[in-house]
């Protein structure tokens, strides 16, 4: 296909820059020790110092991927799609979840809302960050705010992420990985004197699976 015909398609959502896919356990969150079937899109300009998939970021070095191959695919592994990234909220998300949702599959989204929200989501998991602030739309319509703890100012953030969000919506706070050690025991002993809110951890890398 011509180069300007894929960025036609990618543009409009139909073709997607995959980087990898994906069937395993959730490991985070409110579905954590659920199957599901993961869809890892390419790019991202947020900048997180401490991002775990920054081979992500640069969405040239994944390959553009027709939406219809993506949800073929994962329908023969799971009925719970996770899309993540990278930011998969860098591009519109309609044709990839109207193609899983036809098929009856339940659609999970993990996304910092940094960009337009776009397409048709039965979970939508808000992980804020503090150097591009989510779209002040998604914050009615996240189901669960996972708040990253790298250091003490980030249960600052939390909080004032927390007064953002439709009631109904969950709190969490995930240690960044790298701090786990110093950070746990200050997120166990947060969370013992401000019950509303729950404590993630990536479970997937306590299970050594993807
Ligand atoms: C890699 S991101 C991709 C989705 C989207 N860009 C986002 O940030 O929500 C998936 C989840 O992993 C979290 N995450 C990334 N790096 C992490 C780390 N080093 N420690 C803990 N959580 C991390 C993010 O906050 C997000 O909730
Ligand atoms: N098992 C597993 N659970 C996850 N939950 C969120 C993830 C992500 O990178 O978005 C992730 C991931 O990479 N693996
Ligand atoms: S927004 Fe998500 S993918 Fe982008 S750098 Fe931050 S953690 Fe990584
Ligand atoms: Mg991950």
């Amino acid at each position: 296909m011509l180069k300007e015909d894929v960025s036609v398609l990618v543009k409009k959502g139909e073709m997607l820059p995959l980087m990898e896919e994906f069937y395993t356990i959730q490991g985070e969150g409110y579905y954590k020790g659920t199957a599901a079937y993961f869809i890892r899109v390419g790019g991202c300009d947020v900048g997180c110092h401490w991002c775990d998939v920054k081979e992500s970021w640069n969405a040239g070095l994944h390959p553009p991927t027709h939406v219809n191959n993506i949800v073929e695919n994962a329908a023969k592994y799971s009925d719970t799609i996770v899309v993540t990234g990278g930011e998969p909220l860098s591009w519109n998300m309609q044709p990839l979840t109207s193609g899983l949702k036809a098929k009856g599959l339940k659609t999970h989204i993990e996304t910092s809302g940094a960009y337009k929200l776009t397409g048709e989501w039965d979970w939508i998991c808000l992980s804020p960050k503090k150097l591009k602030k989510p779209t002040p739309e998604i914050y009615k319509k996240a189901h669960e705010l996972k708040i990253i703890i790298y250091n003490r100012s980030d249960f600052d953030f939390a909080e004032e992420q927390a007064t953002k969000v439709n009631k109904d919506c969950i709190l969490y706070l995930q240690p960044e990985w790298s701090k786990r050690e110093k950070m746990i025991p200050e997120i166990v002993e947060y969370v013992m004197k401000n019950p509303k809110w729950k404590v993630s951890l990536q479970t997937h890398k306590y299970l050594n699976i993807p």
